[in-house]
């Protein structure tokens, strides 16, 4: 194994791997220079997405593996590295699982009904999104079309951390992004709605409504035969399997209606769901083993990951660039509302002996000012009273409660994020990635907050 920390280009240098072997590497977020990999002869596939040979593949802040099935040879040249050979990787039991989910997916043409409905669950960095990466990329080399959906707000891999999302992959996903803006190239655009958390523990009771939402506009798309036989891929959070997270973890598999669960490298966890469902289950609960390649990202390194991911949304990533537009909005123009707390009194003025009650789903007004600085917002679609819909016909003024309804059931257009704010002007700059007003639509503000520098 070799580490450096050195943040300069390093001379290119090749690593011959056998078949069934695997290239282990990572590339610090920060640092300068991209590492750049490129696949000399022979076959190679990072998380399922095959490499062509001769093109140089660039990242930032990424810890991957390079698996080959049949040998091949990698140049590289790095310039903040950890790098080496994994000789055992769980590759032909996910290949396995990939196989199986075939069969379903072939049954499921043959019968006119629904391929699999698979969840994957597991500890934090088990490997759980590279597990789906895999299945999906697998999936869609066949000319499948699953629909990917992700419930885990840690990262927000379609859009911004704070989020979950559902889309349909036509193509196998670039190996040099994350998920997020380069999928709507693979894909068709994500259906996003905002959580405004990194774990669905913070909020659970909005976090389960939003899923309930955000699994029907999967049931509909699932409608369609073609996405339909090929069922649909799910990545969760980790604190689904932390303690007290089981009874989210068996409602999430409820209201996804799944099939199969595949649980990484979690005894404890996999027998707990053997036995809640039972021998007699529709549910197939199946053990997988974890990569020893799979890397622990503490939390400075996600916190890190996830400012990445934020600039990376406003600016474009190293393969496109992007620059956001500028421009001032009126505090009057605008309409804020975050969820259960916003103009809430601080504890101590609560009277004696009364205790703050956290509305879990219920949106309140914030009033724009100082405290929505370098805040990133949600653009609901959710559209304000008053402003017209598609019909043309102003949306009527809603009672509170409507309100906290129609927002619940409200996905995301995109993010926004506000650079300055003038109180005495009663104005601020506000960054968006699109040109063109703000739209008359309601804007969420949840725990996001990220410094433009
Ligand atoms: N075989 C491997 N070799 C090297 N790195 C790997 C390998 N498999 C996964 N990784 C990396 O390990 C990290 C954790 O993997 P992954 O994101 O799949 O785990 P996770 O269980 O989804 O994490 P979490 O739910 O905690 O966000 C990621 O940076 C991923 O790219």
């Amino acid at each position: 194994m070799q580490a450096s920390q050195a943040d300069t280009e390093a001379e290119p240098r090749d690593w011959h791997l056998e078949p069934g072997q695997e290239f282990r590497f990572e590339v610090d977020p920060g640092a300068k220079n991209k590492a750049c990999l490129v696949l000399k002869n022979g076959r190679a596939e990072i998380f399922g997405s095959e490499l062509a040979v001769g093109v140089e593949y660039r990242f930032t802040g990424r810890k991957l593996a390079v698996f080959t099935w049949h040998g091949c040879v990698l140049q590289i040249s790095f310039s903040f590295y950890i790098e080496y050979i994994g000789f055992e990787t769980p590759m032909q039991s996910f290949l396995s699982a990939h196989m199986a989910l075939e069969q379903m997916r072939d049954h499921a043409v043959r019968t006119a009904t629904q391929g699999p409905r698979v969840l994957i669950v597991g500890q934090a960095d088990s490997g759980k999104t590279s597990l789906a990466k895999i299945l999906i990329n697998y999936a869609a080399k066949l000319s499948r079309r699953p629909l990917f959906v992700d419930i885990d707000p840690s990262q927000g891999s379609m859009s911004l951390p704070g989020t979950v999302g559902a889309m349909v992959i036509s193509r196998p996903i670039s190996c040099e992004e994350e998920f997020g803006a380069p999928l709507t190239v693979m894909g068709t655009a994500p259906i996003v709605f905002y959580h405004g958390h990194t774990s669905p523990l913070e909020k659970p009771k909005l976090y389960d409504s939003i899923i309930k939402k955000l699994i029907q506009v999967v049931d509909k798309k699932l409608e369609s035969p073609d996405h339909g036989s090929s069922g649909i891929i799910v990545d969760t959070p980790s604190q689904f399997a932390e303690p007290g997270g089981f009874e989210q973890l068996t409602e999430a598999i409820k209201a996804i209606k799944a099939n199969v669960v595949f649980v990484i490298g979690y005894e404890r966890l996999y027998s707990d769901l053997l036995r809640h469902f039972g021998a007699q289950s529709p549910v197939s609960v199946l053990k997988l083993n974890k990569s020893g390649g799979v890397v622990t990202r503490d939390k400075d390194f996600r916190r890190k990951l996830q400012m990445q991911r934020v600039k990376e949304y406003f600016y474009g990533s190293m393969r496109s660039e992007m620059t956001p537009f500028s421009q001032t909005v009126s505090f009057s123009d605008i309409a804020v509302r975050r969820v259960g707390e916003g103009l809430l009194a601080p504890s101590s003025a609560l009277p004696l002996g009364a205790e703050r009650k956290e509305h879990d789903t219920k949106f309140v007004k914030v009033e724009p000012g100082d405290i929505l600085l370098h805040s990133v917002l949600a653009v609901s679609h959710a559209l304000l009273p008053g402003a017209p819909d598609a019909s043309g016909t102003p949306t009527k003024i809603y009672t509170p409660d409507e309100e906290s309804q129609v927002l619940l059931e409200s996905n995301v257009a995109g993010f926004i994020y506000i650079s300055e704010v003038e109180d005495y002007k009663r104005k601020m700059t506000v960054l968006s990635p699109t040109p063109g007003r703000l739209p008359k639509t309601f804007l969420i503000m949840g725990a996001l907050k990220w410094m433009d520098m």
